[in-house]
């Protein structure tokens, strides 16, 4: 996606990239939905911005009347100046501090809220968003877009506004105070104008491209780091290394490229504002000398002046910060407004219950959105009913993962419905439906944390007793109370201290723990040894229970024990029927019955 994005950047016409800059800048109002609950603290942030920027404009006028009464014979009143002077000053240091601490506990506290907006947006999306996006690119925009937002609104923004409040302010003061020679320095303003648009928009495409490189970058390493075992098994390190260096350089390459674009453009700007200076103050000090003009005055003017320069400069360097935010609240956007495929109806149906667990899919054709033209799932024509243990069966990429996915609604069916106790999926809210689901995947997920809370991920409400009647049931009792810590000792990452069977018994513990109508078994290819094979089925047997049970099933075994066995060819039901009637009838199942299952029981 990232590579698409700057595939059409860098074809983009002028017109186009104009086009682009409206939006990108306009994309910063996507935060205002974000600033919105802090209006008091935006404006606290905005008086104290307010505050400080007049404090400045008002010092120079007080540094004139202490150069011009330099030689009054009153000390009293030079007194008076130089304390009006110290007064400002400390005013502003005050008032400075105020904003600093506001607007940054304002910036931190968005950054905060963004953050956590598009996670749980994020985390919610169908198993079908992330076939486009990468996870790593999902984590890049998390991290590094909101970085750069916490910076636009953490200082940026406030210190752009202070600078447009002195630019204004310094134009009108410095109008006030010589009209002749604000004259002369607004001549020189289109000059200094113009190498900020012409180069800022160069600066503004190089930051997107910089962005997506980073991304992609995060991304590229993600994929590596979390199939490490699998790189370095077929000792792809190198090739790793290469690729990712070699996204990496890129992102340095335009980076530098975006760095010597502001280099050049902050040397014309800085140049020319100090040239005008310079160039003023030449006039001025013949005003000076001509009588026309107070030493005072002319320094007014000049630190006016050199104040509004100072903004215009400021302006420059804030302008790029600001687009490269806008560039990075696109993209969260772009996230937060993600169009899911599966969504939950605007007013969903409610859950009757108890639930039976009939599953039933009615005329359902289905294809996965990135290959249209083969249907993973064609009319299929299937009723399960309560109790009723399920075995699918059939070649790899036959679809019986497919309808286990189905039955979660992680998909939707392009023509037909999946029904549960004949209500269809898609009039239902996802969270009700899916808690009378129970799911054993074939590879079982370990999160990083304790074997008690592996299991309790199955019912967060479980008691600890509860937990371990579930861990004894699914025969993972025994290797838990064998682990240094018992229930307490941390599993690992993705439960790397743990082997395979073991992985499945917590997986099958965390399903008996939910203790949900319908139990979806998608059982491991991997041959466990003969023990924990047992094991696992004994656990299997004592979970499907009075459950209706749909399994993807590899072992002939679990074939063996179910009501009724569904054939799956081509993402069709090619038979179904037991065990014995399939195999008198010859055909697929009696080919596959003798070349594929494992005889778990042998
Ligand atoms: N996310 C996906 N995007 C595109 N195609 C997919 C996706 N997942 C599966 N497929 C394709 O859909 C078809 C059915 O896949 P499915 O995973 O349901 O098969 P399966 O019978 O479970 O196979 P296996 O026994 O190998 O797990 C296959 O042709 C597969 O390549």
């Amino acid at each position: 996606m990232a590579r698409g994005t700057r595939g059409t950047a860098g074809a983009q016409t002028t017109a186009d990239a104009e086009r682009q800059t409206s939006k990108e800048v306009g994309a910063l109002r996507g935060l205002r939905p974000f600033l919105a609950p802090y209006k008091g603290q935006v404006a606290a942030a905005g008086l104290a911005l307010v505050l400080t920027a007049s404090l400045s404009l008002a010092l120079p006028m007080a540094v004139r009347r202490v150069v011009d009464n330099f030689d009054t014979k009153s000390d009293a009143l030079l007194n008076m100046y130089f304390g009006a002077a110290v007064l400002i000053a400390g005013l502003l240091a005050l008032g400075t501090g105020l904003r600093y601490a506001l607007v940054t506990r304002l910036g931190e506290r968005v950054v905060a809220d963004i953050r956590k907006a598009v996670f749980d947006r994020v985390i919610g999306l169908s198993p079908g968003f992330f076939e486009k996006v990468m996870t790593g690119e999902v984590l890049s925009r998390i991290t590094t877009d909101t970085t750069l937002i916490l910076s636009v609104i953490g200082s940026s923004i406030s210190v752009a506004l202070r600078n447009v409040l002195i630019f204004f302010g310094g134009m009108v003061l410095m109008l006030l105070t010589s009209a002749k020679l604000t004259g002369l320095v607004l001549l020189i303003v289109p000059l200094v104008i113009v190498p900020i648009l012409v180069l800022g928009r160069r600066l503004r495409t190089l930051s997107r491209e910089n962005q997506d490189w980073i991304a992609e970058s995060s991304g590229n390493a993600n994929e590596a780091l979390s199939s490490v075992q699998t790189v370095q098994a077929f000792t792809h390190e190198r090739a790793s290394r290469l690729q990712f260096g070699e996204v990496t350089e890129q992102s340095y390459r335009s980076a530098r490229q975006r760095i010597t674009v502001r280099a050049v453009m902050t040397v014309l700007v800085m140049f020319l504002v100090f040239v005008g200076v310079v160039g003023v103050l030449w006039i001025g000090a013949r005003d000076v000398r001509g009588g026309t003009m107070s030493s005072g005055e002319l320094i007014q003017f000049v630190i006016y002046s050199v104040m509004v320069a100072g903004a215009v400069a400021a302006l420059s360097e804030i302008w790029g910060e600001l687009q490269r935010a806008a560039g990075a609240t696109e993209r969260l956007n772009e996230l937060l407004n993600a169009e899911d495929n599966v969504k939950d109806p605007a007013v969903p149906v409610a859950l009757q219950r108890p639930v039976r667990g009939e599953i039933s899919f009615e005329g359902v054709k289905f294809s996965y959105a990135s290959r249209p033209d083969t249907p993973a799932l064609d009319e299929i024509d299937l009723t399960i009913r309560p109790g009723e243990t399920v075995a699918l069966v059939g070649p790899s990429g036959a679809g019986k993962t497919t309808i286990i996915q189905m039955i979660q609604r992680f998909y939707d069916p392009d023509a037909g419905r999946v029904c549960l106790d004949g209500q269809d999926l898609t009039t239902l809210a996802r969270t009700d439906f899916r808690g009378e689901l129970s799911l054993v995947p074939q590879d079982p997920v370990i999160f990083a944390a304790t074997a008690r809370e592996n299991i309790r991920f199955g019912r967060e409400t479980a008691s600890d007793a509860e937990v371990e009647a579930a861990a004894r049931a699914a025969a993972a009792h025994e290797f838990i109370e064998a682990l240094p810590n018992g229930y307490d000792s941390p599993l690992g990452e993705r439960g790397v201290l743990l082997s395979g069977g073991q992985k499945q018994r917590i997986a099958i513990a965390r399903a008996i723990l939910r203790d949900a109508p319908v139990l979806l078994l998608d059982e491991a290819t991997s041959a466990l040894d003969a023990e924990s094979e047992r094991a696992v089925q004994a656990a299997v047997d004592a979970l499907s229970e009075g459950r209706t049970t749909i399994v993807v099933a590899h072992r002939l075994a679990t074939v063996k024990k179910a009501d009724r066995i569904i054939v799956m060819e081509h993402g069709r039901i090619a038979a179904q029927g037991t065990h014995d009637e399939l195999v008198a009838g010859g055909g697929l199942y009696a080919r596959l019955a003798k070349l594929q299952f494992t005889d778990g029981t042998t």
